[in-house]
């Protein structure tokens, strides 16, 4: 009796493993989920025991295929809710480009980690190499765009990686760039913008820059509207210092005395002080 007691109650104790392992997967325990031995071992290893409500809801859809797009409140689960159907489907996928990840090599999250810095350089040199450059061309006031590892040499060619020499590239980046930001000034323009740009194109009419260079538009060159307006927007207050700048400068040329003026006349001899002189 006790012997049969016994057993009852070990067919008991079965019988609630089986109903509590029929329970779990039909609540949609991670059990219910089909996950593969490893992966279930590392979910559990992690200490989830069951899966919060928006893992519950969108695991075995992802699972199945479909994309899904759910929302929760932070801290829900949600990284996992994709993270380990990803885990999943990426077992029997065999990926190009040193991202290979085989089920039958077994799956860890180190070995995915490597494969995706594979992809990316992480060093500081190749992280540099990575990174598209531009450099800008006096000449022709343009942006040039570099590739990995070319250089622009002293006489203004490129020199590409394998030691080629091509000429430079013209992008245009700059010109399209000023090209687009005038149009939106004189677009948007309030009253004072306006002012300023009108005032700042007259300056530039008489050849005069904010920098005291001359403009030269260049010969062949196509002409650039606003190319000689500085690409900065000038408030009311700037236009007018800058224009009492170049009046200064105006009144301070008309009254400097003309230097290296020829003493004498064509002729060799000392011109005559046409002026009248007075001995006292
Ligand atoms: N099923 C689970 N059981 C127990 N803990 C879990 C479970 N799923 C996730 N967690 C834990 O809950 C915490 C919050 O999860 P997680 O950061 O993924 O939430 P989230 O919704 O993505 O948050 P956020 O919106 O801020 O990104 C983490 O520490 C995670 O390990």
């Amino acid at each position: 009796m006790a012997r049969g007691g016994k057993i009852l109650a070990v067919s008991k104790t079965n019988l609630k493993k089986k109903q509590k392992q029929s329970k779990k997967s039909r609540s949609g325990g991670f059990e219910s989920l089909g996950l593969s031995p490893n992966i279930y071992n590392g979910v559990k290893k992690k200490g989830y025991r069951v899966p919060t409500p928006i893992q519950r809801k969108t695991m075995p859809l992802i699972l199945t295929g479909y994309d899904v797009v759910a929302m929760a409140r932070t801290g829900s689960g949600k990284t996992a809710a994709f993270l380990i159907p990803m885990l999943q489907k990426l077992q029997h996928h065999h990926f190009e480009a040193g991202l290979s990840v085989r089920g039958n090599q077994g799956f860890e999250s180190n070995r995915f980690d490597a494969a995706v810095l594979d992809l990316n350089a992480d060093d500081g040199r190749g992280m540099q190499k990575q990174k598209s450059s531009y450099h800008w061309d006096k000449r022709s006031k343009k942006y040039i765009k570099l590739n990995n590892g070319d250089h622009v040499t002293a006489s203004g060619k490129i020199k590409t990686e394998s030691g080629a020499k091509l000429k430079a590239k013209k992008t245009g980046l700059y010109k399209k760039w000023k090209e687009r930001s005038h149009k939106k000034v004189s677009l948007k323009g309030t009253s004072s913008d306006s002012y300023a740009e009108g005032a700042a194109s007259s300056a530039g009419t008489s050849g005069f820059r904010g920098d005291n260079r001359r403009f030269n538009g260049g010969r062949g060159r196509k002409s650039v509207p606003n190319a000689h307006v500085r690409s900065e927007i000038k408030d009311l207050d700037q236009v007018r210092k800058e224009r009492q700048k170049k009046a200064d400068r105006v009144s301070y040329l008309k009254s400097k005395p003309k230097r290296g003026k020829k003493k004498f006349g064509k002729n060799g001899r000392e011109r005559k002080w046409k002026g009248y002189h007075l001995d006292i």
